[in-house]
């Protein structure tokens, strides 16, 4: 159950750190929010943010039918069509993704203190590389990348398979789960590390509906507000100015 003071008893201690990106280090979703909603337009239908708390986190394919049969089109236009439709306008969009408030000082303060960290993401390849191109140095301090089309994420988030393989892949082999912490922005990716068996700090978007909160251990609206001694991790030296 999320505690909602953002205070943490009884947790940690944490050793290694798990990154999802999109929503949660690059403000990516707005840019698959505005194509779905250029594409929605033309069968007359709108966008809502309750779609949107089913589809982000996941794969592109699996998000694409969720789109497909909750906005009641999928006779018109098919989830393979839909990623077709919608990769000229993300390419165009995706070299601009600008990095979340707090993002580069939380993950460049344990980096240098240590702290095993890596990404474990549900975009794909080459999304990857569009979306992080001007981000180079600051993604290179990840110990290793999981990716949505990584050959041992056999199914999506909130499946725990990206997890669990980037767990894998820390020095030293396979890391204890409880001694996990992950960070992610949906519901999907939120399940997918407590069925992990990993802790989790959530990082809503304020759109997104408080009930999806409930399965997270820790709630914040920015990660400026992660103090990282709540979690057993070396605290920051200077707060945040
Ligand atoms: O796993 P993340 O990095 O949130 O992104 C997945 C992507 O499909 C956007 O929703
Ligand atoms: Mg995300």
């Amino acid at each position: 159950m999320a505690n909602p003071s953002g205070s943490v008893s009884g947790k940690g201690p944490i050793t290694h750190v798990i990154f999802d990106m999109d929503g949660l280090l690059l403000d990516t979703e707005k840019y698959y929010t505005e194509v779905q909603e250029i594409i929605l337009a033309r069968y007359n239908k709108s966008f809502d943010w309750s779609l949107k708390a089913k589809m982000m986190g996941k794969k592109a394919i699996e998000a694409a039918r969720v789109f497909v049969e909750e906005t009641g089109i999928s006779d018109s236009l098919t989830a393979e069509d839909f990623l077709v439709e919608r990769e000229a306008m993300l390419q165009k969009l995706f070299p601009s993704s600008e990095i979340m408030p707090g993002a580069s000082r939380l993950i460049r303060h344990l980096h240098a203190k240590g702290i095993p960290i890596c990404l474990a993401t549900g975009s794909h390849r080459r999304h990857f590389e569009l979306k992080t191109q001007r981000h180079g140095e600051l993604f290179s301090l990840m110990h290793h990348v999981v990716l949505g089309d990584d050959p041992d994420v056999k199914q999506g988030k909130p499946s725990p398979d990206i997890f669990l393989a980037a767990a894998k892949r820390f020095e030293g082999g396979s890391v204890d789960p409880h001694k996990i912490l992950v960070f992610e922005d949906a519901p999907s990716g939120v399940n997918a590390a407590k069925n992990a068996g990993m802790s989790v700090v959530m990082v809503p978007d304020p759109r997104l509906d408080s009930s999806f909160h409930d399965a997270a251990d820790q709630v914040l609206s920015s990660l400026l507000d992660f103090s990282p001694n709540d979690w057993g991790l070396p605290p920051y030296e200077v707060p945040a100015s």
